[in-house]
């Protein structure tokens, strides 16, 4: 643990403007490290970052709560419920509001090797708890909005075309085609089987248009395979981060385009065969050329050749091939010199297969390795090629490269990358997509009118990788997990076959040549990931409800991972932490949920998930986009969620509340004896102090043991020496009292993030919300979405608030005037308390359901709140203290900045 520092931390601004900061919400390794809150000031970084992942896939809704419990991002319907200033409605979202028959939940892209299946599934309703409507009323109050968009959840799915029956099974058995996902109906009418009808490009749109209406009864909406290319590519772009990416010499780098800069472009896509398509706009394009040497020739050749059952067999035996064997270099006709006037190397390739004509040899006589290397060569050089001729005919920089011949593999795009770049002596770019092969498909699924797809915007979309999504067994796609215990059952399976699909696959590395005077690309091809689980493709998640906070001076420079995991010394250094915390995580999730049969075997289940998940990503950092540490620890809570684990630290928060709680009247009163000033550095010492102590850590547990609560948080709360680390104290105090000839000046809104339960939340923030309170300025506490840890929940703060109150007049009033203490309103309702002048404490709750915070993406309420704030109080934690604020353990920060 050397190194390894936490840091309380309490950084108080009005200085909105200036707020740029990555909140590290809370990493919690409870056992591993010290948890403590702090502040990181933002790392400039032009690359956005956030990959989330984690989640779930279609499984049976868990069980009852108000909040939606698929994801990190709960897709609360709170702000749906304000802004239509009704809160009776229960889903007032219209999406689609003239039509009931007509609808589907999927499109289709049919092509000539494979479809491709992009399918859409509801969030189930969502109400807001009781205890918050008022605050989430009052805080919405004036930021009307409709959402023209439904939350909900796109899975991508793909099957060979000439399995056209799985793709047909899976359709019935999903019910995709009536409508329903999950048992939600998409509206409230049953829809009309009859007239339903599916939006679907690609040949096969035409070609079994028939049989889709013999076997499922829908009737096939053409759409234009290139209007789809084109519009799924931009939607892509512009809404999903880390779509994009370049893939040179073996190095991964994910590319954010800026949305203002992104056309002209040339798109091409790989499929059977190749369309290159200039693209100027949305719905702006031309098909400029297309070549028919494509992702079908070289299967099909190779298949011919090799006698391979499988693409990716074929692909994994270009791995370990020579294609020096097959293909005639240069030198060989040189007699091993360059051609050095010319620019060409002896080893560049001069001929592909050019060997084989000289060679007596037949086509036993080669090795299948070597053929399929060089057939991949031949046809990626000559995309590559033809893409820059393309590109430079119209004077385009940047190439797009999609379809499904790419299948993510290193060696693919490093080849056709080389010769974008080797011929366009490094003018044009080639990128390459995620979502690759499923642009066609987006496309016609965007297709559907209504349906606002096109107006989302990247803070709206959430991708996660479930367990289901990407290890979905099977060749190209797994039989649908229907589920949890489907999903149980197959990661049962999946352990035993668990080596195989995470460990790479050994390969030797081709030294093979390269082309008109550049060497070999030296992507070694690494590993070639079984099908389903290379997918680099998650859920992703729509909620229309998540905003970027409206205070973020500069949300494209704003990177909420503070530490990045590209470097590969953190990242050993935190799976090693993460898989080291995992057994007692996995047995306080099983107690959690009664320590049942069922529970265990969930537990067992998750940590499987997750291992895979950690192992995936060690081998390839960036297989689910830019990894950051707070992707990471998001995923393990996403992870928890996917198995039913909706609150592993519920008891855990409980008792550290409870024990809290006995002790803050005494707190309360030791504070009301001092004086203004000493109460504020008090107020502001505790604040750090609770957070430095986390009553869920290990450590914790055992100082606790020692002595009470109180005496321990008094005791750490006096070592909190000023001058502090980052020690902007004064300048708050004479905010907040005054100086001579200054009169203090009450903060009108402050917005209080809080992080754990227990002493944290109950010792340190509450008495500076008390505080403020007191002196006039609203307050609003801004807890988790969703339970991550031990972090306290919006759903939980009303409780805990209206425990705190029994003993304190200010909070109890203040709660009241928030709506917090809705029964204690309505119990002692006499006229004057419903008009009590009292500045209200209102709760709510940050979109976000995993340890750390991206202010990117949060909930509206949060983003409204923020609207009318005056002073923002975050309270946080980092680890790397040293490498962040050049500190050591237990350093304090108090930042304060005033506006200007
Ligand atoms: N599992 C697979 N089965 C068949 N072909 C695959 C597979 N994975 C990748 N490919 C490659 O992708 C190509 C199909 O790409 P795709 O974009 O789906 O095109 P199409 O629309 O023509 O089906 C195939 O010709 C082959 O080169
Ligand atoms: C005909 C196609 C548009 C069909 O799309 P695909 O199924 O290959 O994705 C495509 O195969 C293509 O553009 N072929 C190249 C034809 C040419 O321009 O030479
Ligand atoms: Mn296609």
């Amino acid at each position: 643990m050397a190194g390894l520092t936490g840091h309380p931390v309490l950084e108080i601004g009005d200085k909105f403007e200036e707020l740029q900061n990555n909140i590290f919400n809370n990493n919690k390794n409870k056992e591993v490290i010290d948890k403590a809150g702090l502040v990181v000031k933002g790392e400039e970084n032009s690359n956005n970052n956030n990959n989330n992942q984690g989640g779930e896939r279609d499984m049976a809704p868990p069980t009852s709560n108000s909040l939606h419990r698929s994801g990190s991002r709960p897709q609360l319907d709170l702000s749906k419920a304000a802004i239509q200033g009704n809160s009776e409605e229960r889903d007032p979202t219209i999406l689609l509001p003239n039509q009931s028959d007509d609808i589907s939940h999927f499109a289709l892209d049919i092509g000539g090797s494979l479809i491709k299946l992009v399918y859409f599934s509801r969030h189930e309703g969502q109400s807001i708890d009781d205890k918050r409507k008022k605050t989430v009323k009052e805080i919405s109050n004036g930021s009307r909005r409709s959402y023209p968009i439904l939350g909900g959840r796109l899975h991508f799915v793909k099957f060979e075309t000439s399995k056209l029956n799985e793709c047909l099974d899976f359709i019935s058995s999903k019910q995709l085609h009536n409508g329903r996902i999950d048992s939600h109906y998409w509206n409230s009418e049953a829809p009309n089987k009859e007239n339903a009808v599916i939006k679907a490009t690609g040949g096969g749109a035409y070609k079994f248009a028939d049989l889709f209406k013999e076997r499922l009864g829908v009737s096939i909406d053409k759409e234009d395979e290139m209007d789809c290319l084109v519009a799924g590519a931009n939607f892509l772009l512009k809404a999903i981060r880390h779509e994009a990416f370049t893939h040179m010499e073996g190095h991964k780098e994910f590319v954010q385009i800026d949305h203002n800069d992104l056309f002209p472009y040339l798109l091409v896509n790989v499929g059977s065969g190749v369309s290159m398509i200039k693209v100027d706009g949305d719905g702006k394009f031309q098909r400029v050329s297309g070549t028919n040497v494509g992702g079908g020739t070289y299967w099909g050749l190779g298949r011919l050749l090799t006698k391979c059952n499988s693409f990716d067999e074929l692909l994994e035996l270009s791995q370990r091939g020579d294609n020096r064997t097959i293909d005639m270099l240069v030198g060989d006709i040189y007699g091993g010199m360059d051609y050095s006037k010319i620019g060409l190397s002896a080893s560049t390739i001069a001929s592909s297969f050019g060997k084989a004509i000289s060679d007596k040899k037949e086509l036993e006589d080669h090795r299948p390795e070597d053929i399929s290397l060089s057939l991949l060569r031949m046809i990626s050089y000559n995309i590559g090629q033809i893409s820059y001729l393309n590109a430079l005919r119209f004077g385009l920089k940047r190439i797009f490269f999609g379809g499904f011949f790419i299948r993510g593999h290193a060696y693919t795009m490093d080849t056709i990358s080389f010769a974008v770049h080797f011929w366009s002596q490094g003018q044009a770019q080639a990128m390459f997509l995620r979502h690759e092969g499923f642009l066609g498909a987006l496309g016609a699924f965007m297709s559907y009118e209504k349906l606002g797809l096109d107006d989302l915007m990247v803070h709206q979309l959430v991708e996660r990788f479930p367990m289901g999504a990407p290890y979905t067994g099977g060749k190209i796609h797994g039989p649908p997990l229907g589920n949890l215990n489907e999903k149980i059952s197959w990661m049962e399976k999946f352990v035993l076959k668990g080596t195989e699909i995470t460990a790479p696959v050994p390969m030797a590395p081709p030294g093979t040549t390269g082309l008109g005077g550049f060497e070999v690309p030296s992507s070694k091809g690494g590993t070639l990931r079984s099908d389903a689980s290379a997918l680099n493709v998650g859920v992703l998640h729509l909620v229309p409800t998540l905003e970027v906070f409206p205070l973020l001076a500069n949300p494209k420079m704003y990177e909420p991972n503070t530490i990045d995991l590209s470097d590969h010394c953190e990242l050993e250094y935190w799976f090693t932490v993460l898989s080291e915390h995992l057994p007692d995580l996995v047995d306080k999730a099983v107690a959690s949920e009664g320590g049942t049969d069922d529970a265990k075997r969930r537990g067992d289940a998750f940590a499987r998930a997750f291992s895979a998940h950690l192992a995936r990503l060690m081998e390839e950092p960036a297989a689910y986009g830019k990894l950051g540490l707070a992707n990471l620890l998001e995923l393990r809570e996403e992870c928890l969620r996917e198995f039913q684990f909706l609150d592993a630290y519920r008891s855990i928060k409980q008792r550290e509340n409870e024990v809290s709680l006995a002790v803050l009247p005494d707190l309360l009163m030791e504070l009301d004896r001092m004086d203004e000033e000493a109460r504020l550095l008090t107020l502001i010492e505790g604040v750090l102090a609770a957070n430095i102590f986390d009553w869920g850590s290990r450590a914790c547990v055992d100082l606790y043991h020692k002595g009470t609560i109180i005496d321990i948080y008094r005791m750490s709360r006096n070592k909190m020496q000023r001058p502090w680390r980052v020690d902007d104290f004064d300048l708050f105090r004479e905010r907040m009292l005054g100086s001579e000839g200054k009169k203090p000046r009450p903060h009108k809104r402050a917005l209080l993030f809080v992080d754990n339960s227990g002493a944290d939340v109950v010792l340190g923030m509450l008495p500076l919300a008390r505080e403020l309170l007191r002196r006039g300025t609203e307050v609003v506490l801004v807890a988790n979405s969703l339970p991550a840890l031990n972090d306290v929940t919006a759903m939980e703060l009303p409780d805990i608030v209206a425990e705190a109150a029994k003993h304190c007049d200010i909070l109890r009033r203040a709660a009241e005037a928030g709506g917090l203490l809705v029964d204690a309103m309505t119990n002692t309702l006499d006229g004057s308390k419903e008009n009590c002048s009292s500045v209200p404490l209102m709760v709510v709750e940050n979109g976000c359901g995993s340890p750390c915070i991206d202010l990117r993406q949060v909930s509206s309420e949060l983003a409204s709140a923020a609207k009318h704030a005056d002073l923002l109080a975050m309270v946080k934690n980092q680890r790397l203290a040293e490498k962040l604020i050049k500190g050591e353990i237990y350093d304090c920060v108090c930042r304060y900045e005033p506006a200007s």
